[in-house]
């Protein structure tokens, strides 16, 4: 059988960038995409920005080696606590990942995808990656299976790869010109050697250019990763968003470079700042005019486990899933069960969403663009200010709602008991963590929840943002463009709103 290529050419009006009340990767941001393909990531969290409030992926960490050192990267083990890629608790081997697969397919069964992302580089482990791939599609016919990777070793991988019904592939590119690659990559391991600088990168670049090429000619999807490192790469990533999509691939995820003195990288000890959220934001506006960006993704551990932007690992630890006793034939009948529920529902969302007259329609074009920051859940407004963990941002504008990214935030009021303590600025942290949460939310002018105290509330306020909980269980979309629209309505939408300034 012939091999459908994948175009990124577009079809039809959509221009680049979001739908009027669709947002990033949405359905209409993916209509360039014949049916077949689309059919493939309806229930892709990370392809689809709709399918990522319900439908759950994980990672297994079966691949520790490396075959290049990015100047972002140190791998850490045995660490539950931090959150970032490269970062596992277990190892597992390929047998071990089978089991904790199989448990957690059963227990959640909103999970769509399974992952080798690291916590070094698949391709690097190649034994242990196709071995895990190997036994996935003969005994778990229902996960799709994806895998991330540097590159270097793809061509050789390319045909494995289509054998092991892989059809989501990531690639992390950085760069195309061999200058910028060695102010990234300082080595390569490549033929038995180590190679340096330029040289290094050049290769990198090459074998990256044509594992593209392989993939997308043989029917595979490929999304291509980038991260933006300020001064580096992030004036050249338009250049190399434009290239990815000519070569094919559906999907660009610009994202920000995660460097801290205490992760031990070079970047982190040489204090190379990540961007901005608005320099991010930029970046990735930019890069839409040439292709489908990717805003959802969370930079999930390489164990990482449960919907986007929460982690249940330690549900499934190996000590745990040693006693967990999975029929995986009956779990697959309840998995298919509960998919087919929720595509049931997205597609009845559409259809009422095409029988209303949208909101925004009637609001004057020249009114200005609104950030709110939402601490939402399953695609709605359901999360206590004080127990949100990440705000999705939304920009409302007369053309409609768009998600522009997510921003985390730390556990403020933990319950009852310590409810307020949050709040409290103490001689060790001169800054309370409500202090450095509505800090992280600067630029927003609203901040929609299901609920709120006082205490946030009057500082929210008194730093310019507008705390509203009248929408709790709203569709997100919908409760931003009625605040939009109500806002409007009051005339505080006619001209830019100086900083600081209360809504
Ligand atoms: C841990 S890697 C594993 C897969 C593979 N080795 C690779 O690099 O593509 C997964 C993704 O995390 C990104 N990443 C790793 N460390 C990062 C950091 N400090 N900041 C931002 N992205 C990072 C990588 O660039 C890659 O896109
Ligand atoms: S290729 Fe991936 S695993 Fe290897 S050093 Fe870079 S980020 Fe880390
Ligand atoms: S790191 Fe990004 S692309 Fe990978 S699973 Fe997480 S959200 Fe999806």
């Amino acid at each position: 059988m012939e091999l459908p290529v994948i175009s990124n050419a577009p079809s039809g009006a959509q221009g680049g960038g979001c739908a009027s009340s669709g947002c990033g990767t949405a359905p209409d941001a993916l209509s360039h995409l014949p049916d077949h393909i689309r059919a493939k990531v309806q229930d892709h969290p990370c392809y689809s920005e709709e399918a990522h409030h319900y439908f759950a992926r994980m990672h297994v960490a079966v691949a520790p080696a490396c075959n290049i050192q990015c100047n972002y990267c140190n791998r850490k083990y045995d660490c539950s606590n931090e959150s970032r890629p490269g970062v596992v608790s277990e190892l597992l081997t390929p047998d071990q990942a089978i089991r904790k697969i199989k448990a957690v397919a059963a227990q959640i069964p909103q999970m769509t995808v399974l992952g080798i992302a690291g916590p070094g580089d698949p391709l690097a482990n190649p034994a242990r990656t196709f071995e895990t791939f190997r036994m996935l599609s003969a005994q778990t016919p229902d996960i799709k299976l994806c895998v991330s990777t540097n590159g270097l070793n793809l061509p050789q991988y390319a045909d494995e790869i289509a054998k092991h019904n892989i059809d989501h592939v990531t690639i992390t590119i950085n760069c195309v010109a061999p200058e910028i690659g060695a102010k990234i990559y300082p080595w390569i391991y490549w033929e038995n050697k180590r190679i340096r600088g330029i040289e290094g990168a050049k290769i990198l670049i090459e074998q990256q250019q044509k594992g593209l090429e392989a993939l997308t000619s043989r029917g595979i999807l490929v999304k291509v990763n980038s991260v933006m490192i300020p001064g580096v790469n992030d004036a050249h990533l338009k250049e190399v968003s434009k290239i990815v999509k000519a070569k094919g691939a559906f999907l660009h995820n610009v994202m920000p470079l995660i460097a801290e003195a205490e992760h031990g990288t070079y970047y982190g000890l040489m204090a190379q700042r990540g961007p901005t959220d608005e320099e991010l934001q930029a970046l990735q506006d930019e890069c839409s005019g040439d292709m489908s960006m990717m805003r959802h993704c969370r930079q999930c551990r390489a164990d990482a486990v449960g919907l986007l932007g929460e982690d249940r690992g330690d549900e499934f630890t190996l000590d745990k899933i040693d006693v967990m006793d999975v029929d995986y034939e009956a779990a697959m009948a309840r998995r298919k069960v509960v998919h087919d529920d929720i595509l049931s529902k997205l597609e009845a969302d559409r259809a009422a969403k095409n029988t209303k007259v949208p909101v925004h329609l009637s609001i004057a074009a020249d009114a200005r663009p609104v950030l709110m920051a939402v601490a939402g859940k399953g695609g709605v407004v359901a999360e206590h200010f004080g127990h949100a963990r990440e705000f999705l941002i939304y920009e409302a504008s007369p053309d409609g709602v768009r998600f522009i990214g997510h921003r985390k935030t730390e556990l403020y009021c933990a319950g009852l008991d310590t409810c307020g303590e949050g709040g409290v600025a103490t001689e060790d942290e001169p800054e309370s963590v409500l202090e450095r949460n509505i800090k992280t939310l600067s630029g927003c002018e609203v901040v929609l929840c299901s609920k709120i105290g006082y205490e946030p509330w009057g500082m929210l306020e008194a730093a310019g943002i507008a705390p509203n909980g009248e929408h709790a269980m709203a569709p997100i979309e919908d409760a931003v463009m009625a605040v939009y629209k109500e806002m409007f309505d009051a005339g505080r939408l006619a001209a830019p709103v100086a900083a600081g300034k209360a809504a």
